[in-house]
């Protein structure tokens, strides 16, 4: 009685599939059918897709199933025989011409492999593991793989080793030695049942296997290809199992070596790239040199710089590329590198071929051999030339005075702060000079801020024409200059007179006229002197002193020198206090103006002199002398003398109204600097229309000295006030530097004999000669004379009999209030002239 065995069948060539005679086919196929054969079984092949074959058998559908791998998993639900029915792994195909030797070959290939399958996840993973970069190409079945392979699509098929083997010639691929996931193949049975098959099936196989003539091995040939396989004991497959496993492994092993050198390779590369980039790119000229200091390397920057190739540059020396002298300082400090084996950094200025000069920051270090020998230096130069000239420029610009390009207060207070401190270990006078020009500030107002210039940039030169070239000139702004003489005589009495007849010197320089733009100007510059010689004196108190000095000298007149005294600093204290008090003054109406008579022989008021007076709320009435020149030098004065001006016209304008007073004119003092601003003509005018005061009542009284200076600018103001009727006067006549030229320009109506020539007229055959040698002069030029100072009828009577019958004077009356002059002068007993005779 024949057994009945349900085989399942899926499609699995070369190993299983439906034969054309619907019985099981393929290796295992003809295998169980031989088997069945013998043991008389009859086989109903059940066909099914290969999940489904399992399910089948796991459930009893099927008796039989062929071509199960074992696994521990399987093993819990199916039976299996002892002695597989076949081994097989997995292969990797290519093409004959591609050259695949191992695992890392696979490096960028495509790899056809079927989707899903065992394989694939297994390749993924051992890819991965050797860091092989490869893409993994689904496909549907096998033949699909091959087909991508054989067409180029692909580079290699992955396939298990039975069906490759068998297909492979068909398609012109060939095993390549990659084989990997080895699998023992068996019947399997449902758990429990069918012992008797796999009993048999054992039986045939061990016999079989054992002998290379049997039928197994005629099964094997007939589906293995045209190559059959050797014959291989059973226990050479276990060996050889394990010899794959090494394989795979030393493959492995040499592909991760290889993997490493390449990796590595690729990473020095890498950062050989970076590093050329980075010296390339670096704004820095990089070389080496070796011993004979000829170029070794260099980067493109040095390149450009020689405008040449590297490969031409490497091998030559400086000497190719720099002028001798460059190449001299080079080489000195290259082999000061070499020498000394250090570090090295210096400012180097290398003149180019094409003749450029431009300096360098170079670092130069030793490059040496591990046994510590020097082979080369290695040097990083940078140009900086820009960035020093941006220095300068900051420099200049911080220390130097644009216009005059003399240093300024900064650089100056920096070199006499070395100047002082020097003294300490060398004893030795030095001296400061402060020199202001005496009317720049109307010059430049007027002739405009060009001509300023062009005079501050002459002046300059005409100083440093007269000092020496240890001596500092320093121009602290506006029209200040400073001079520092820091080497003169240890001997404080000889150091003074130098700087005495030094500044004597510059006073006479600096008052020659100037030429500029096609006028011809006059100026004078006061001088303050203050040696040194103490170092612990401080810069901020020596530059004052010298400017108190200076202050002095503009005081005593201008055109002069001055030295610094102790009493100068109270004096400038007082000054200070006085300053303060008049700003509250002006604000606060403490000044009033009272009035002097000016009379004729008859003594019969003729005119009036307008004389400021000081009404202080606690210091009393304060005489003019006391405040006049502080508010000259403080320009206070302008505020002051517009009110002062103002106020006269008002009362010239009350006067009008008043029968006898209405034809008395009113002589006002205008001092220089009042005189000398450029709006005083328009001013003067303003307050005449503003007031409604007659202009030929009001007398502007000058001082001689104001006129010297700038003598175009004075006779243009004068005239254009005398085109409207105002009158001039010239105060303190006789005791400045008149001359005769200009007299004769002034449009001046009256002369007035000073003081001084009146007091001492009786004793003084001098100073009569004086007075009548000015009333000669006024009598030429047609103009009036009046002395002033009159205290004495014998004063009065030797005037007019010299000639001059006007006069002022305490005879006369002293400056009192408006009221006063009214009471008195209305009332008063005139006093007549009676001769001596
Ligand atoms: N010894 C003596 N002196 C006499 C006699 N008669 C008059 N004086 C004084 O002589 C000065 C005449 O004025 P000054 O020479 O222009 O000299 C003036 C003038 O330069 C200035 N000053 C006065 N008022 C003004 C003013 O309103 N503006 C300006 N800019 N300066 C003024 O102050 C100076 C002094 O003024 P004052 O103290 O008022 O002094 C006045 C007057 O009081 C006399 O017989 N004997």
């Amino acid at each position: 009685e024949s057994r009945d065995v349900r085989i399942g069948v899926y499609q699995n060539s070369p190993k299983i599939m439906m034969g054309t005679d619907e019985m099981p086919s393929g290796i295992l196929g003809d295998l169980i059918v031989e088997i069945a054969r013998q043991e008389h079984w009859q086989l109903t092949p059940v066909r099914c897709e290969w999940q489904q074959c399992l399910e089948l058998l796991q459930s009893g559908a099927i008796d039989l199933m062929p071509d199960v791998a074992f696994s521990d998993q399987r093993a819990a639900i199916f039976d299996f025989h002892h002695t597989p029915s076949l081994y097989s792994w997995s292969q990797v195909y290519q093409n004959s011409e591609e050259h695949i030797q191992s695992i890392i070959d696979l490096h960028n290939k495509r790899i056809a492999v079927m989707d899903g399958s065992i394989q694939q996840s297994y390749l993924d993973g051992l890819l991965k593991s050797f860091s092989v970069n490869a893409q993994l190409v689904p496909v549907r079945n096998l033949e699909e793989a091959f087909e991508l392979v054989a067409g180029h699509k692909a580079d290699v098929a992955v396939s298990n080793a039975r069906f490759g083997d068998f297909q492979a010639p068909n398609y012109h691929l060939e095993a390549t030695p990659i084989m990997f996931q080895p699998a023992k193949l068996f019947y399997a049975t449902p758990k429990g049942k069918n012992a008797d098959l796999l009993q048999a099936i054992d039986h045939y196989l061990d016999l079989w296997q054992a002998d290379s003539k049997s039928v197994y091995y005629d099964i094997l040939q007939r589906w293995g290809g045209k190559v059959p396989r050797p014959l291989i004991p059973a226990q050479i497959w276990w060996w050889l199992y394990g010899l794959m496993a090494l394989l795979v492994l030393a493959v492995g092993g040499n592909a991760l070596l290889r993997r490493q050198v390449r990796q590595k390779t690729r990473f020095l590369q890498a950062s050989e790239d970076k590093l050329a980039t980075i010296l390339n790119t670096i704004d820095s000229y990089i070389y080496i040199k070796d011993t004979q200091l000829k170029y070794q390397y260099a980067n493109k920057k040095v390149c450009d710089l020689f405008d040449t190739r590297l490969e031409e540059l490497l091998g030559k020396s400086d000497e190719a590329f720099f002028d001798e002298q460059t190449c001299l300082n080079l080489h000195q400090n290259d082999r000061k590198v070499l020498s000394e084996g250090k570090r090295l950094v210096a400012e180097e200025v290398n003149r180019s071929n094409d003749g450029r000069l431009r300096t360098y920051h170079s670092i130069k270090m030793p490059l040496r051999h591990e046994d510590g020998s020097i082979y080369a230096i290695c040097g990083i130069s940078t140009d900086i030339t820009d960035q020093k000239q941006h220095l300068q420029e900051i420099h200049r610009l911080a220390f130097y005075d644009t216009l005059t390009q003399l240093p300024n207060r900064r650089l100056l207070i920096e070199r006499l702060q070395t100047a002082l401190s020097s003294r300490e270990v060398s004893p030795r006078s030095g001296a400061l000079l402060f020199i202001d020009l005496d009317n720049f500030k109307d010059l430049n107002d007027t002739m405009g801020h060009d001509v300023g210039d062009q005079l501050l940039q002459q002046v300059t030169q005409r100083l440093q024409a007269e000092i020496s070239a240890q001596d500092t000139i320093a121009r602290l702004g506006g029209d200040e200059f400073v001079m520092m003489l820091d080497q003169l005589d240890t001997n404080s009495g000889r150091a003074r007179s130098y700087a005495e007849s030094l500044g004597r010197r510059l006073l006479a320089v600096l008052s020659r006229p100037y030429q500029l733009s096609g006028h011809i100007c006059n100026t004078t510059a006061s001088i303050g002197i203050t040696l040194f010689d103490d170092p612990k004196s401080t810069v901020e108190e020596l530059l004052k002193h010298a400017d108190l000095a200076m202050y002095q000298a503009k005081a005593a007149g201008r055109n002069t020198l001055r030295f610094f005294t102790p009493d100068l600093q109270s004096a400038a204290l007082a000054r200070a206090a006085v300053e303060a008090d008049m700003r509250v003054a002006l604000v606060s109406r403490q000044f009033l103006l009272h009035y002097q008579p000016q009379v004729d022989m008859e003594g019969k008021l003729q005119g009036a002199e307008a004389l400021i007076r000081w009404q202080h709320p606690s210091k009393g009435l304060i005489p003019p002398a006391q405040f006049i020149p502080v508010a000259e030098a403080t320009g206070l004065i302008l505020p002051l003398g517009q009110w002062i001006l103002r106020q006269a016209c008002r009362q010239l304008v009350e006067w009008s109204q008043h029968p006898y007073l209405c034809t008395i004119p009113v002589a006002v003092n205008v001092s220089v600097r009042q005189f000398h601003h450029p709006d005083f003509a328009s001013d003067v005018l303003e307050i005449l229309s503003e007031t409604g005061a007659a202009p030929h009542l009001l007398k502007l009284e000058i001082t001689e000295s104001q006129l010297i200076s700038n003598m175009e600018s004075t006779i243009y103001t004068m005239n254009r006030l005398r085109r409207k009727g105002v009158h001039f006067s010239l105060d303190d006549f006789g005791t400045g530097y008149s001359s005769l030229s200009y007299l004769k320009r002034l449009p001046l109506a009256q002369l007035k004999i000073d003081r001084s020539f009146v007091r001492d007229l009786l004793n003084d055959a001098n100073d009569a000669a004086i007075i009548k040698t000015i009333i000669a002069l006024g009598q030429t030029l047609d103009m009036h004379i009046i002395a002033e100072g009159v205290e004495t009828l014998e004063q009065r009577d030797k005037l007019i009999e010299l000639g001059c019958h006007l006069f002022q004077g305490y005879l006369f009356g002293q400056p009192g209030p408006a009221e006063a002059l009214h009471r008195e002068y209305l009332t008063r007993v005139e006093v007549p002239f009676t001769p001596d005779q």
